[in-house]
């Protein structure tokens, strides 16, 4: 059966109860009232230079500056300035209707006169925010167009306004706040120069606070680059951040299509300390600071960058996730990643000794970017370099060919070997250095995700640290090595040594090496030592946390050091040579500790 109820109609919204909605929920950070204010007389002063130039308004322009004004006593905060003001009828229109933005309006009216939207509002709303502080405010205003009226807008908050006739000899507009008791911490001059300082030191206009104009109302990323020199970025860059050194680059960036965007990113010099430096980039909507956390704007690769965005197509006051859905959104985190690929292939393409030096710096960008970024990788691939232990500079490609002759396994695979510590494991290097293999330097905490993914991108490529295994499996050859013990001998060798193995999970085995190898050598297995470091660089704890790292001893069958062993026939001395030459592995690995070390320092005082 069809209902009979139908019935079609508009939601009717009851006005009492929006101010607590504003005050409560609009914005989590009051202080956000005075960006708000001050970005409406920006507003209002832009449109009235904008109206002179359409040749709508042919009075005094006069030195357009906002003005913010501290009275402690009268407990008011008041934003002046010599705009467009408005009429009564405006008032009506655009204050008394909620939510109704003459922004908005404004740009749509003269869109055909190529209004590019130097506009900031646009929700409606940012004037009530003044509600989250002031228990009543004021408006005096006094509109541009000849022969208007002076009008004066008192509302406390409640769903009553007046509006009168009243005196005010000079265009423009005052918001005078009368600060409710639990916000009289805004009446302060500190606190109130450090809100305008935040957001307000870029805006467009000129901002006066206590007789200083605040903001430089130029900033670089709004000028042409080929009009700046190397001098006004770097000071620019002292104007972000006056403590740190000077960056290494930056890139200008600046789109208008399909988005807009503009701003300027820094490459700073990292310390090693590089979690605390995040949050450096500083988001703009038309020069109004908005927020420093671009999480989602910016792609996580290059959060270490410094510098400023400006975008007004990001959406400013809307929740996370619906930014990270945002279309634009995703298209500008496309477009950072490009310019910053272009940038640095350009430099390296140019200026591959200033490349080179700087890349101990960039190196980690680049890295993170490899990693994180499937489209980044097909532009760095072949610039982004490796460096080996004696301080040479290669590209993937470069490196393929230095390698190719020493370093092809019997499978056809090359082996790129590299160290993390070239101090620890200087006895592993030379040792494969004798063999003609060279050896990378991969020591940073960055370096176990880079080589995992350069072993998924990068065709018939193993990458291993060079005490990963011995040296004739490390890169295995066709040649093998033939063991002198017989079957008997390699078992008793075997047994020997796990007498004396302090670990007993430790694995043994007997290899036959070439005789000038260390009678033992203790390795561990790249793979799972490798996920190891991965864990411990990205901070988990999960799978492999408690696990003891794993290493494998092998006894080396050739080594005359090990038939002199084996040969021994005093059976307390055996153990004791056996032992000896046991904990001279350990130690070569760093790994003789506590009491082992101690008795092994004390036997061998004894042996001399
Ligand atoms: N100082 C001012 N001078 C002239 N007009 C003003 C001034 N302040 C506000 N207005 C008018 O009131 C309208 C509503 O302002 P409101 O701040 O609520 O919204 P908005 O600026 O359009 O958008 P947003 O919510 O993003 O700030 C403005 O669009 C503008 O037309």
């Amino acid at each position: 059966m069809e209902s009979v109820i139908q019935e079609k109609g508009s939601l009717s919204i009851h006005t009492e109860n929006i101010f607590p909605i504003i005050k409560k929920f609009l914005y989590s950070d009051h202080e956000i009232f005075l960006r708000e204010l001050v970005s409406n007389a920006v507003d209002a002063s832009q449109k009235i230079k904008k109206l002179a130039s359409y040749g709508e308004f042919d009075g005094e322009l006069g030195e357009l500056k906002v003005q913010v004004k501290l009275d402690k006593d009268a407990k008011t905060i008041t934003v002046s300035d010599n705009g467009v003001g408005m009429t009564a009828d405006e008032i009506k229109k655009y204050i008394n209707q909620i939510a109704f933005s003459g922004a908005t309006e404004f740009v749509e009216k003269y869109k055909d006169k190529g209004e590019n939207g130097n506009i900031i509002g646009n929700f409606g709303l940012g004037f009530y925010s003044a509600y989250m502080v002031a228990k009543n405010v004021e408006i005096i205003t006094k509109s541009f167009r000849e022969g208007s009226e002076a009008v004066r807008w008192v509302c406390d908050g409640s769903t009553e306004f007046e509006l009168s006739g009243t005196e005010k000899q000079s265009r423009g507009t005052d918001i005078i706040l009368h600060i409710a008791e639990d916000s009289e911490e805004f009446l302060d001059e500190f606190r109130l120069k450090g809100i305008l300082e935040k957001y307000g030191k870029f805006l467009p206009i000129s901002i006066e606070f206590e007789e200083k104009i605040i903001n430089n109302t130029e900033p670089i990323w709004t000028k042409n680059p080929s009009d700046l020199t190397d001098e006004d970025y770097l000071a620019f860059y002292k104007e972000l951040h006056p403590f740190s050194e000077d960056p290494l680059f930056w890139i200008h960036l600046n789109v208008d299509y399909p988005f807009n965007l503009t701003g300027v990113l820094y490459f700073p010099k990292l310390k090693n300390d590089f979690q605390g430096q995040k949050e450096k980039i500083q988001l703009y909507s038309r020069q109004v600071f908005i927020t420093d956390e671009v999480k989602d704007i910016v792609p996580d690769f290059l959060q270490l960058l410094h510098g400023v965005i400006d975008s007004p197509d990001i959406p400013l006051n809307v929740s996370r996730s619906y930014l990270q859905a945002d279309g634009n959104v995703k298209k500008i985190n496309g477009y950072i990643t490009r310019k910053v690929g272009d940038k640095l292939a350009e430099i390296f393409k140019n200026d591959r000794p200033g490349f080179e030096a700087k890349f101990d710096d960039i190196g980690l960008f680049i890295k993170y970017g490899i990693i994180s970024d499937e489209k980044f990788y097909d532009k760095a691939k072949d610039f982004c370099l490796l460096k080996n232990v004696d301080g040479k500079y290669f590209t993937f490609e470069e490196y393929k060919e230095v390698v190719k002759e020493n370093q092809t396994d019997k499978n056809g695979n090359q082996v790129w070997l590299y160290t993390t510590d070239e101090k620890k494991q200087d006895s592993f290097i030379i040792s494969s250095q004798k063999r003609g293999y060279d050896v990378l330097n991969l020591g940073s905490m960055i370096d176990s995700h880079f080589i995992n993914t350069l072993e998924q991108k990068l065709e018939k490529v193993n990458v291993k640290r060079v005490d990963a295994e011995t040296l004739d499996k490390l890169i295995e050859k066709d040649i093998q090595l033939e063991s002198i013990l017989s079957t008997e001998e390699t078992d008793a060798l075997k047994q020997l040594f796990e007498g004396v193995a302090s670990d007993k999970s430790a694995q043994i085995q007997v290899e036959a090496m070439p005789v000038d190898e260390l009678p033992v050598v203790i390795t561990f297995p790249e793979f799972m030592r490798r996920m190891m470091d991965m864990q411990a660089s990205s901070g988990q704890q999960a799978m492999f946390g408690n696990m003891p790292m794993m290493y494998t001893v092998s006894l080396n069958a050739n080594s005359p050091v090990i038939s002199k062993i084996l040969k021994t026939e005093d059976t307390t001395l055996k153990s004791a040579l056996a032992k000896q030459v046991y904990d001279l592995a350990m130690l070569s690995q760093g790994m003789l500790t506590g009491k082992d070390l101690t008795q092994f320092i004390q036997r061998s005082v004894e042996i001399i």
